[in-house]
């Protein structure tokens, strides 16, 4: 088994990214932490929340839910013998903007931590720039801001990998 090393998995909504990421953290067999950063926003969010947990299934997966704080959350839970999936970075940008904080800020103090950490960490995050441009300047902002996030990430860690349907298309692969 080679060893798991820190991942970009980058794709669409319901491109089977997450299920992708799940795969790498428990093929290598470390200790699982899923990092969600989602918050229970309204009933629609909760639903697809619990599905998640309920395909995650509980046994063998430590969860813990930061929406903000992702690399104090990161210093904390990763670690010898444990691999983490954040799942995932659109939201905490999304949830970064929303409470006024300088996104380019924080993706450097993220990148910062990544060439340090003592873990694997598995990040997916949206590709959301495919699309019609956004009509609102907030819309563009956002993407935008995603679109930075995920190159700087992606210059990083030494593996990126694109899913579409399902299926992974690797960019990068260091080791
Ligand atoms: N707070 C919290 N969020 C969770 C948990 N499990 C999953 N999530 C969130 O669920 C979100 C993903 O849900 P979806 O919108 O259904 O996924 P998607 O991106 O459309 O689909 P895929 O590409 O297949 O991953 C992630 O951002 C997670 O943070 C959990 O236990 N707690």
């Amino acid at each position: 088994m080679t060893a798991l090393v820190s991942t970009l998995v980058l794709g669409g909504a319901r491109s089977g990214k997450s299920v992708f990421g799940e795969k790498l953290v428990a093929g290598s067999g470390l200790t699982k932490i899923y990092l969600a950063t989602a918050t229970r926003s309204d009933d629609e969010m909760a639903e697809r929340i619990a599905h998640h947990r309920n395909r995650r299934g509980f046994s063998g997966w430590t969860t813990v839910e930061e929406p903000l704080a992702l690399v104090d959350a990161l210093t904390r839970e990763a670690g010898r013998g444990r691999a983490v999936l954040v799942d995932c970075l659109t939201l905490w940008l999304f949830n970064l903007m929303e409470a006024g904080r300088d996104p380019e800020v924080e993706a450097k103090r993220l990148t910062r931590y990544l060439g340090v950490a003592t873990a694997p960490i598995v990040m997916v995050s949206n590709e959301v720039g495919l699309g019609l441009v956004p009509e609102t300047p907030l819309g563009r902002a956002f993407r935008d801001a995603q679109g930075r996030l995920n190159q700087i990430v992606a210059a990083t860690v030494p593996q990126v990998v694109f899913v579409a349907a399902g299926l992974p298309l690797w960019l990068k692969q260091e080791n």
